[in-house]
């Protein structure tokens, strides 16, 4: 199934029509040149172009007030005193006579979007909209926000498709405050907020967007905020906070559609965030919402003031959308002190009503909600002392990496006797291997077919590296010692980091590389305190890997952000026989791991597993993984002993932290 685009020039037609500081970023060119680069970009092509229309009156009404919605629509025939008197009753928003009509049109879209995510006609889509929605309110406009569009989109969705739970993701740097008033007190959409907010000292400046407001009445715990207290933030930040607190959340919640207020503020260079996250962390915030909801997202355009990396970002949102590989991201540094206190009390404030949050840690000794109260002197300084360290306009930043999608998407390498799943195309030819390596297998009592086998990894490895096939699956006697000839011998001059998840076990991993060329998550029911090190983590569930609600937890707050930091090459996932991993999260998992090295992920499994290959199959092709069906509550010792291992390996790995 595709991605809808929803796009139509008449919402570039209206504009500010007088002098007002706070609303001139606010320009019809941010939608003209974000759909022109996915046009230059031939991506729109890619996309199926769904027409935008006007929401209904009873459609807006599923939000906003009879009042309002009267007032709005006369706006049309106002006389430009009589817009600049309507404007003012409301905050940072302007009206012209073409904006009621750009308004419908921009709600209209996104209920478009929902119709054709709903009924199967795409598997997910954006809407290219303005006005944005998410600051707009029962009873008035605010923040360039004329109607809640996303807000509209969500009620719709429950009323129409019977959606029970809808998972709301705002990643735009200003707090949607229209959308938390909406559904502060509804436990069946959860939101999920960060947001610019310097101990409210930053717009819209309230103190119910701090992350103590966790909703209320039957929605506590469906509320969540996580503020930013500084500038600046980076790639690690916003991947700490979806690895250590949206994730978790949005497992347990498992939804039934993701909406995005995609906002790209957040974005380097927007005069608006001053933050420092690059186009192409947006890539990475969708590819780990895809896999919630069977894949079912629709994205909703908000803000974003910088013309370029706005364009940089909805073109990297949109080719993730279609599928395309993500981009390796470089050099994760790991959260700022910042960072690390905002998602530590967004933890906690959370941990009461999330058993998937059950083990985090207390808030940390500064409680920074207080800090609010700053000295104008403080004020003034931070002012001063920040200008030139901000990432402002005048910041540069590489253009995003090229995305290539191989000519083959997913290999197989099967004994001649086993057929091929559909979608995999089985790997024809094999390199001879040299001598010295053949020897080596056949005193690993490597039989004659398991040379060709080898050979045939080794030729498949090297395709990998190449980007001729993106990945592939792989069928051997002994997944162990093909384990060990993977790392050890194909990939020595191939590649320069191997990820390797190990799933399940039977043996012990009878060698440990410390030179950081490997790295080993194995995760199963036993623990091994030998030969523990930077480089070997061994993850133990009390009931091994057929419990998912275990598992789900340490692929999230231990797999994931350990996959970023290390930024692998090559991802070897191994399933050990019998690990009783439960098929709807090995698929979860192979889609997740996606997410690293350009999504070159070897599979590699047991000739006695083959009934597992068409779940495999249907994963490596980037079909939705199932979503996670009524998960358990997390085994106590599970949780805490993650805790213990995060807090251990937080010195070595600082995509770990959690704790300031
Ligand atoms: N410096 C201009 C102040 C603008 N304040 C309102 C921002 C609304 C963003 C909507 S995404
Ligand atoms: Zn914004």
């Amino acid at each position: 199934m595709g991605t809808a685009l929803l796009y139509d020039e008449e919402m570039t037609k209206y504009k500010l029509l007088w002098v007002d500081p706070a609303c001139k970023i606010e320009v019809p060119e941010r939608l003209i040149v974000s759909y022109e680069a996915l046009v230059r970009s031939g991506l729109s092509d890619r996309c199926i172009s769904i027409p935008a229309r006007e929401a209904s009156d009873s459609e807006i009404l599923l939000v906003h007030s009879e009042l309002y919605l009267e007032a709005v629509k006369k706006t049309p025939y106002m006389t430009l005193e009589d817009l600049k008197e309507f404007t003012l009753q409301f905050g940072d928003v302007y009206f012209h006579p073409n904006i009621y009509h750009c308004a419908k049109l921009a709600s209209g879209s996104a209920l478009q979007l929902v119709d054709s995510v709903m009924t199967g006609k795409v598997r997910n889509g954006i809407a290219l909209v303005r006005p944005p929605g998410h600051h707009s309110m029962h009873g008035a406009a605010n923040g360039f926000c004329v109607f809640n569009n996303v807000a509209i989109a969500a009620r719709y969705a429950k009323q129409k498709y019977g959606v029970k739970r809808v998972l709301i993701v705002d990643w735009d740097i200003h707090h949607g405050q229209g959308v938390q008033y909406c559904f502060e007190d509804d436990p069946s959409v959860l939101y999920f907020s960060w947001h610019r907010y310097e101990h409210q000292n930053f717009w819209p400046n309230l103190r119910e967007s701090d992350y103590d407001s966790v909703g209320k009445e039957s929605g506590t715990g469906f509320n969540i905020n996580v503020p930013w207290n500084n500038v600046g933030m980076e790639n690690s930040d916003y991947l700490s906070v979806f690895c250590h607190v949206l994730l978790p959340v949005a497992y347990e919640f498992c939804p039934d559609l993701v909406l995005v207020c995609a906002g790209f503020d957040s974005a380097i260079g927007d005069p608006e965030g001053e933050m420092c996250a690059t186009p192409d962390i947006f890539a990475h915030l969708t590819h780990l919402l895809m896999n919630l909801a069977g894949g079912k997202l629709c994205a909703v355009l908000e803000g974003g003031y910088n013309l370029t990396s706005l364009a940089q970002s909805v073109c990297q949102t949109v080719q993730t959308l279609l599928g395309d590989p993500v981009p390796q991201l470089a050099n994760l540094r790991g959260p700022c002190k910042s960072a690390i206190e905002s998602l530590q009390c967004a933890r906690s404030a959370h941990r009461r009503y999330w058993s998937f949050l059950k083990h985090a840690a207390d808030p940390p000794m500064t409680d920074i909600s207080t800090k609010h109260i700053k000295s104008a002197m403080e004020e003034e300084e931070k002012t001063e002392m920040a200008e030139e360290e901000r990432c402002t306009e005048g910041k540069v930043w590489p253009e995003p990496p090229e995305r290539l999608c191989p000519p083959v998407c997913s290999a197989s390498v099967l004994p001649d006797d086993v057929v091929c799943p559909d979608g995999l195309k089985p790997l024809s030819s094999s390199k001879d291997l040299e001598p010295l390596l053949v020897s080596k297998l056949k005193t690993a009592a490597v039989d004659g077919d398991g040379v060709t086998t080898f050979s045939r990894l080794y030729t498949l490895v090297e395709k990998l590296v190449a980007n001729e096939i993106r990945n592939g699956l792989v069928l051997v006697p002994d997944v162990a010692a093909a384990m060990m000839c993977v790392v050890q011998d194909l990939t020595s001059d191939l590649v320069k980091r191997v990820l390797v998840v190990c799933v399940g076990k039977e043996k012990e991993l009878d060698y440990v590389t410390t030179d950081g060329k490997v790295l080993v998550v194995q995760i199963s029911s036993e623990d091994s305190e030998e030969h523990r090190s930077k480089y070997y983590i061994p993850v133990c569930l009390k009931k091994g890997c057929s419990d998912t609600s275990g598992f789900i937890q340490a692929v999230l707050g231990l797999l994931l952000p350990l996959g970023y930091e290390y930024n692998p090459d090559l991802v070897l996932l191994v399933r050990m026989p019998g690990s009783g991993v439960v098929d709807s999260m090995w698929q979860q998992l192979i889609g997740l791991l996606q997410g690293f090295a350009k999504g070159h992920t070897l599979v590699l499994m047991q000739v006695n597993e083959k009934a597992c290959m068409g779940s495999t199959a249907s994963a490596l092709l980037g079909h939705p993984a199932p979503p996670l069906q009524d998960l358990q509550t997390p085994f106590p010792e599970d949780g805490d002993a993650l805790e213990r291992l995060r807090e251990r390996l937080q010195a070595d790995w600082k995509m770990l932290q959690t704790t300031s």
